[in-house]
């Protein structure tokens, strides 16, 4: 997408600037009602202090270390409060490009062989090519240019996950991208888009914004394009919000943000139980219908300054990194899945995706279960089945028996990958040298890694000593930034197997000393 912005960076000052004076235009606002009169209006509009601010409560800036580009507090914020509304007109959806009636008749004609999403890929395609004409014009040239979703994982980068269920994964992110793209070709070349726009590489970017970037509405299930509202970057749901622990995602919609359970006229509800006197809401967003509106709140109070950060949903390193392009250094959400026997699987009812090693290097509750089963003989199994259930151990004997056998298993799976952790984390930080100092390449590079290192070149179509010499090409930067990813992500999975080794281990010298 030529015209489109960097990520975390855009086409310059005047561009966000535009953005946000478009934003103003088209009546985003800080205030929960729309003003009665346009005189006394208080809209998003770039103030005097800086044209990156939206009315009196948020203002664009760069995080560098969650997420770049980003929204903050212009003031100390309340936790529940509306801090942006975002009026119906401005969302982009399936329905806001079928308003013309040439472009809609064409579509119908396909309709019933696309799904939603590819539908609202094609829309956001055919919209780009209308470029200065198109209403959206400001945000769409403020949309990143390219994306680090799985989609856009080459081979190399692929095999770096080391795990096979993420190689699998990713395989599958980049085959389905290819066969939805190639259900589409038809239907975009009835609309005449330019042959830019045909491409596999162009359908990567628009499937990937609307997979990063859209929101939940109740009427399409592809959901919409939030311009401002979509500048928000993430924060893992917080542990003690309730209904912020479902494992439920909006099958299509990404920032999926569920349905505000409730909304009042102004907003936000008063309760006097609450610290910061507003009711606790059970989501930060959504759309709300007597708003007509896209209504953002702020989950836990902020103080000025400070990013203001939305859950988007409850992900695992993977799933941020199939829909939105990133990991987290701290996910308490991510999940490590390993191999097990098939009897481990089958001796107990519990979904094989609930087999699983927690953040912490704990075992999940499914897992354990299942475990004490399959380590119980088979004739008692029935005896001590709903003890197990209810979460108690079988007995020392066993416990110690399963915490034995998943030590030793994290440790053998540890030792056939390809890496360690140190050296990962070496390799990981080489990486961010390469990043910022592509020219000095020699004095950045680490020895454990050089075979890594050459595989990387030779994808690229480069030797060593030729990167060495001439240093870094600048289009290996997202190369660049996708390998480190997937290192990040082994890192991450390593770090949980070895927090299960010392779990289970610490487990074993307990239950043996109360033993004896
Ligand atoms: C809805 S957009 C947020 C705004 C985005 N930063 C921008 O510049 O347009 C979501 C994207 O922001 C980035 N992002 C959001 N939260 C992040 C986080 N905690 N860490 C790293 N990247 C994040 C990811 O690239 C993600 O796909």
């Amino acid at each position: 997408m030529g015209e489109a912005a960097e990520e975390g960076g855009g086409r310059g000052d005047e561009g966000m600037a535009a953005l946000l004076k478009w934003a103003a235009h088209m009546g985003m606002s800080d205030l929960p009602l729309p003003p009665p009169m346009p005189s006394i209006s208080s809209p998003v509009e770039p103030s005097s202090s800086s044209s990156y601010c939206l009315g009196r409560t948020l203002f664009v800036s760069y995080f560098s270390e969650a997420g770049g580009r980003g929204l903050a507090a212009a003031r100390d914020l309340v936790k529940g409060e509306l801090i942006l509304r975002v009026p119906r007109k401005s969302l982009f959806t399936t329905d806001s490009a079928m308003a013309d009636e040439k472009f809609a008749s064409c579509v119908k004609r396909h309709q019933h062989r696309l799904s939603p999403t590819q539908m609202l890929i094609v829309c956001l395609l055919a919209e780009v090519e209308k470029g200065r004409r198109s209403r959206w014009y400001p945000y769409l040239v403020q949309l990143p240019r390219s994306y680090n979703t799985l989609a856009n994982f080459t081979r190399f980068e692929v095999q770096a996950f080391q795990v096979e269920d993420a190689i699998w994964v990713s395989e599958k992110a980049v085959a389905m991208a290819k066969s939805e793209w190639k259900e589409a070709v038809g239907l975009m070349q009835d609309l005449d888009l330019k042959p830019q726009l045909l491409t596999f590489r162009s359908w990567l970017w628009a499937s990937a914004t609307v997979s990063s970037r859209t929101l939940h509405i109740p009427w399409d299930s592809a959901g919409c394009l939030c311009p401002v509202g979509d500048l928000f970057n993430y924060a893992a749901p917080d542990e003690d919000s309730p209904c912020e622990k479902s494992d439920s995602k909006q099958e299509t919609t990404s920032l999926s943000i569920q349905l505000l359970e409730h909304s009042s006229q102004e907003g936000t509800v008063h309760n006097a139980d609450q610290p910061d006197g507003f009711m606790q809401r059970l989501t930060d967003g959504g759309y709300e219908e007597n708003m007509n509106s896209y209504c953002f709140y702020a989950r836990k109070r902020y103080k000025k300054g400070e990013q203001v950060l939305l859950g988007y949903g409850t992900y695992t390193n993977l799933e941020l990194l199939e829909h939105y392009g990133f990991v987290l250094k701290e996910n308490p959400n991510d999940k490590a899945f390993i191999e097990l026997e098939a009897e481990v699987c089958t001796s107990s009812s519990w979904p094989r995706d609930s087999l699983y090693i927690q953040h912490d290097g704990v075992p999940s509750f499914a897992l354990l279960c299942a475990l004490r089963l399959w380590a119980t003989p088979m004739n008692l199994r029935r005896t001590v089945g709903n003890r197990i259930y209810s979460g108690s151990i079988v007995s020392v004997e066993n416990e110690v028996a399963i915490m034995k056998w998943l030590a030793k298993h994290c440790t053998d799976i540890l030792a056939r990958l390809k890496t360690t952790i140190g050296e990962d984390s070496m390799l990981s930080s080489t990486i961010d040298k390469m990043i910022d100092h592509p020219s000095c390449l020699s004095s950045t590079v680490v020895l454990p890694h050089m075979s890594e290192l050459r595989e990387f070149f030779e994808a690229h179509g480069l030797t060593m000593e030729v990167a060495d010499y001439i240093g870094m090409p600048v289009n290996a930067r997202r190369p660049l930034e996708r390998w480190k990813l997937a290192i990040q992500w082994r890192l991450a999975y390593k770090k949980m197997l070895q927090g299960c080794v010392f779990y289970c281990e610490n487990l074993i010298c307990c239950l043996s000393s109360q033993h004896v």
